[in-house]
């Protein structure tokens, strides 16, 4: 008899997310069927968009997000007992499957060959945030040579890779995250050009000095304010932006207030476009494939943030949620 652990959701968040609105419970699995499989969880990951996603999830729902798992037993040929998949099973340590999509999310996925990379990156690099990376570079920001771009959470999972996908580009790129040792790795180590603390400097202030001519790209992983004073005062005319998140308000109570956008989108003619990565399902491989080969090729780096025990799973989230993560916040069973 296998148990699973399992969190639950429990009290819709009111606010900044507390560890009694999930609950860990046990549950006893049955024996697979046919055409099932089961699969126990190695990573886990946590994204903000579990904070945003909250208030459509019905309570007593298994928490959402996705996973690496191994199978160990199945009756499911398309997912033979040894092989990893990635699939959106969840806050829980084993789970059994019939290998069908999930509603709404991504349909389970035996891991392709990473050549020696470890699997946890399905979560990241090559998975979910490096496409929506990748994609949301090439397909909606379509920076060109000599472009200057600004991009927000760079220290994040997506920015991080935003901002060093725009350097292959050949762009100038300025990273907005929120700390100066996040600042130090983006230019010591991933070469970003420059770096604004939003936390202690003067995001407008400083974005004069680090593009004087303005801003061509702006990917913006935050929106609020640092996205209305960018929209607003730094777009060159022309300039394109892609609005993948908008983590500054996700934890409040209120919808948050910023400055109007639409004077700088009409006076500086922008062209803005929000994405979802699950937009480039039928394509999925190309960017995986294209992520992997720049990290072979040492031009693309990835980070990991590693919270070890699944029962940790809640403060690998909230660590994650205050900015507490280099790159992608992974929880290790
Ligand atoms: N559209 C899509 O398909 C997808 C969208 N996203 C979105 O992209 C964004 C980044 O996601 P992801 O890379 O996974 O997460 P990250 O790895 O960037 O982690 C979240 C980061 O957000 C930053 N943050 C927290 N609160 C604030 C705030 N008030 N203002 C500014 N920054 C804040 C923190 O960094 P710091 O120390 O800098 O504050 C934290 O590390 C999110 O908004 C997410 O919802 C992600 C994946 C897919
Ligand atoms: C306003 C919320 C923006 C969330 C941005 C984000 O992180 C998207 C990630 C998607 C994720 C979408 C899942 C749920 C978010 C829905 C929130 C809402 O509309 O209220 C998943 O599909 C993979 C990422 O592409």
């Amino acid at each position: 008899m296998v148990v699973a652990k399992v969190f639950k959701f429990e009290k819709q968040f009111d606010g900044f997310p507390q560890e009694t609105d999930l609950k860990l419970v046990e549950e006893q699995l049955p024996e697979i069927k046919d055409g099932e499989f089961l699969a126990e969880a190695v990573y886990l990951s946590v994204d903000p968009y579990m904070r945003a996603y909250a208030p459509r999830l019905p309570l007593g729902e298994t928490y959402v997000g996705g996973q690496v798992a191994k199978v160990t037993e199945s009756k499911n040929p398309k997912f033979p007992v040894g092989k990893y998949v990635v699939a959106h099973f969840g806050w829980r340590t084993h789970t059994i499957s019939d290998g069908k999509r999930t509603p709404g999310w991504t349909i389970p996925m035996v891991l392709p060959d990473f050549g020696g990379l470890p699997a946890s990156l399905a979560l990241g690099v090559l998975g979910m945030p490096g496409n929506t990376a990748y994609f949301g570079v090439t397909d909606i920001l379509q920076p060109q040579q000599g472009h200057t771009v600004a991009v927000t959470g760079a220290a994040g999972a997506v920015g991080s890779l935003v901002g060093q996908i725009c350097k292959i580009k050949g762009c100038k790129v300025i990273g907005i995250a929120g700390s100066d040792e996040k600042g130090k790795w983006l230019v010591d180590e991933l070469g970003f050009d420059s770096f604004i603390n939003y936390k202690s400097d003067d995001v407008g202030k400083a974005l004069k000095e680090a593009a004087p001519q303005g801003v061509d790209r702006y990917f913006d992983n935050v929106g609020g304010e640092i996205s209305s004073t960018i929209i607003n005062q730094h777009m060159k005319n022309f300039g394109r932006v892609a609005v993948c998140g908008c983590i500054s308000g996700y934890n409040e109570k209120e919808p948050p207030k910023a400055t109007p956008i639409q004077k700088g989108v009409l006076r500086h003619q922008l062209r803005m476009q929000g994405l979802h990565s699950t937009r480039w399902e039928d394509k999925w491989m190309e960017g995986i494939l294209q992520n992997k080969k720049w990290i072979e090729e040492g031009r693309l780096k990835y980070r990991e943030t590693v919270t070890e025990g699944f029962e940790n799973m809640f403060k690998a989230f909230t660590d994650m949620l205050r900015g507490g993560n280099f790159g992608k916040a992974i929880v290790k069973v």
